[in-house]
């Protein structure tokens, strides 16, 4: 049956009729395999979690705000309380970082890369592939004609750029349900979606139905190349130009991912990390378990990688990320080691819009500078990290990949302070455009999304709202407050983003307090909204308690011993920097899982049920 994406209702004859002739079809609809069964498994496209709603949960699901958005105009960003226009972006920016280098004396790099997972697997790069590959021209005559263009005005008197004459900055407007033709214009603004809003793995397994084109068809495997004495996702499939879009050739860098998106490192990194880690499950299983058909495989290997995922999201990413007080109100973790089952039917599955939004804070923590290092974990050169984004080629030459995993958890973190690295707020996306401020970019796109003041948001998330400065103060601190109230009129005029970047460190959490309560918000829904969610009992195909209890002991360090077979050591808390209390360690030192916990000793019974049939 055909589905309208948008309304998630049954599209008529009508309306399919329509988008075909707009070639909108793909995007505005989604063909689904009905009817949804209770017993089934987590379907590829997100479909079924609900038999009573089989389209929510779903690929194009729309984003879920956590306030309704404001807008001036249409699409146009929101006035000031006095009905002036907002203060320009980069001056704000300007005015609230600095630019500079720090280092955090706790944490890794590891850790702002595996927080990228988090909306990795429920976002996409396509507005940014938009004004990379597409709507290059917003600073020229034509992108004055064209609705999309939404440059970042640069001042005049800008402290960098009055050296340099740029004057603009390319970006274009969000990609909307209804700015792609999907819904009317008077339904609002909806950001389209292109991933399902579940934790699924889906930066891998990709959202859709029937079978996709990267798997081997044997043993459950997914189809990988070897160079280098690695293994990598093949260089055939849709993403084999935009995955390696900024390869330098006279570098050596040929090759491209075709079924995974490239993106920025960390996300590239990880997809890797993950299309292997599926490779190295399925194999085992295969192994372990001879007589289970290929469908089989793939799907308890699929199961399985979503699990461990979760399990190290979940058990040792958030409690540093969110504390232990945001861990213990929203649920996240589970008391016991057994079971338990947080489902709630009436959550639908949808990711959070102000998640996906907000998560741009990490962009003033993270260090423009990655570091390689060799077997020895000795040091042995640098790169820009703004340079890798669209570049998977880099990889696969000189054991770059393994290189830059030591760095991961070898290399500390960028410092959690008011200073950006001038790499994120001049270069941003390296030799693919002349300059990009992505922390004034991530400014102007909260106001495009129609993403309320700050003030909102700490109503929002339980304290009062502040009416004047003063009462900002609390929040943000006096020294943020003298830079902005020049520049905004009113305190009710104050970015999200703006009051993120001024926020201090919780007591026990590492991400400022506003964005603690929309991400515990997050991965709250994520869990309770997952009919298929890994720790359930009487979820369709649970785990048995032994085969819960070895993904329990998935952690960072298991898991980069496992997926990068290069690494000999590793500290066990690999999110932390080395020390004393953390050293470096034999990978063999690791506790892992052990995938015994699966054998079926059922031999000569070939199961193709139905959840590994379709
Ligand atoms: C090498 C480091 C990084 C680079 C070069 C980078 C670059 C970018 C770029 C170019 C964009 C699109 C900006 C736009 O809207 O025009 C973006 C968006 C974003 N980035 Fe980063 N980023 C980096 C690290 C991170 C990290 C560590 C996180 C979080 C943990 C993060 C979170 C986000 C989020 C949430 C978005 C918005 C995604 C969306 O709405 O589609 N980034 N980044």
């Amino acid at each position: 049956i055909v589905y309208d994406s948008y309304t998630a209702e049954p599209a008529s004859e009508e309306l399919v009729e329509h988008y075909r002739s707009q070639n909108l079809l793909q995007n505005c609809t989604i063909n689904l395999e009905l009817p949804c069964n209770e017993e089934e498994g987590r379907r590829l496209d997100g479909s079924c979690s609900d038999v009573d709603d089989p389209v929510t949960g779903t690929f194009h699901t729309p984003l879920n705000r956590l306030l309704p958005p404001v807008y001036s105009y249409e699409d146009e960003p929101r006035n000031s309380v006095s009905g002036d226009p907002l203060p320009l972006e980069r001056r704000v920016r300007k005015r609230v970082l600095l630019e500079g280098k720090a280092s955090d004396s706790e944490f890794t790099q590891l850790l702002h890369y595996v927080s990228a997972i988090t909306f990795a697997d429920t976002g996409s790069v396509h507005d940014t592939i938009n004004y990379l590959m597409q709507t290059q021209y917003c600073c020229e005559e034509e992108g004055k004609k064209d609705h999309m263009c939404t440059p970042i005005v640069v001042p005049i008197d800008d402290d960098t750029h009055r050296f340099s004459g740029i004057k603009c900055l390319n970006l274009t407007r969000p990609r909307t349900f209804q700015n792609m033709g999907c819904a009317a214009a008077s339904t609002g603004h909806d950001r389209f979606t292109v991933n399902t809003p579940l934790y699924e793995n889906s930066f891998i397994y990709r959202s859709v139905e029937p079978m996709p084109e990267y798997r081997a068809y044997k043993d459950g495997m997914l189809i990988y190349e070897e160079e280098d004495g690695s293994m990598w996702p093949t260089s055939q499939g849709p993403n084999n130009v935009t995955s390696c879009y900024a390869n330098v050739a006279a570098n050596g860098e040929k090759r491209c991912f075709g079924p995974v998106q490239g993106s920025i490192l960390p996300v590239s990194m990880s997809n890797v990390w993950f299309y292997r880690l599926h490779n190295i499950v399925a194999a085992e299983l295969a192994e372990i378990n001879p007589h289970w058909s290929d469908d089989k495989i793939f799907y308890v290997a699929r199961d399985i990688c979503i699990a461990i995922n979760n399990q190290m999201q979940y058990y040792e990413l958030m409690p540093i990320l969110l504390g232990k007080d945001l861990i213990t109100r929203h649920a996240l973790n589970s008391i016991s080691k057994g079971f338990r089952d947080p489902y709630n039917k009436k959550v639908k599955p949808r990711a959070s819009f102000e998640f996906m939004y907000a998560m741009r804070w990490f962009h003033i923590v993270q260090e423009g500078i990655v570091k390689l290092f060799d077997e020895h974990n000795h040091y042995l050169k640098e790169d820009r990290a703004v340079n890798l984004t669209l570049r998977v080629g880099y990889f696969s030459i000189d054991d770059n990949f393994a290189k830059l995993t030591r760095g991961s958890f070898l290399q500390a973190a960028g410092g959690r302070d008011r200073a950006v690295d001038p790499d994120i707020s001049e270069l941003g996306l390296g030799g693919m455009q002349h300059s990009t401020d992505l922390t004034t970019a991530d400014l102007r796109k909260g106001r495009l999304f129609g993403v309320q003041p700050y003030v909102d948001y700490l109503e929002f998330c339980g304290s009062r709202k502040p009416k004047t400065w003063k009462d900002l103060a609390k929040h943000v601190g006096w020294e943020i407050v003298e830079q902005i109230r020049e520049l905004y009129d009113d305190v009710n005029d104050v970015d999200l983003l703006v009051g993120l970047w001024g926020e201090g460190r919780p007591k026990d959490g590492y991400v400022p307090p506003t964005l603690g309560c929309i991400l515990a918000n997050q991965m709250e829904t994520a869990m309770v909204a997952d009919k298929h969610w890994y720790e359930r009992p009487n979820r369709p195909y649970a785990f048995t308690r032994a085969q819960l209890k070895e993904i329990r002991k998935a952690s960072f360090a298991a898991f980069l011993c496992t997926v990068e077979p290069k690494l000999k050591t590793i500290t066990p808390q690999p999110l932390r920097r080395v020390s004393a209390m953390n050293p470096l360690v034999n990978c063999e030192d690791i506790e892992k899982w052990d995938l015994n916990a699966w054998r079926d000793d059922n031999v000569g019974y070939r199961r193709n049920h139905r959840q590994f049939s379709h």
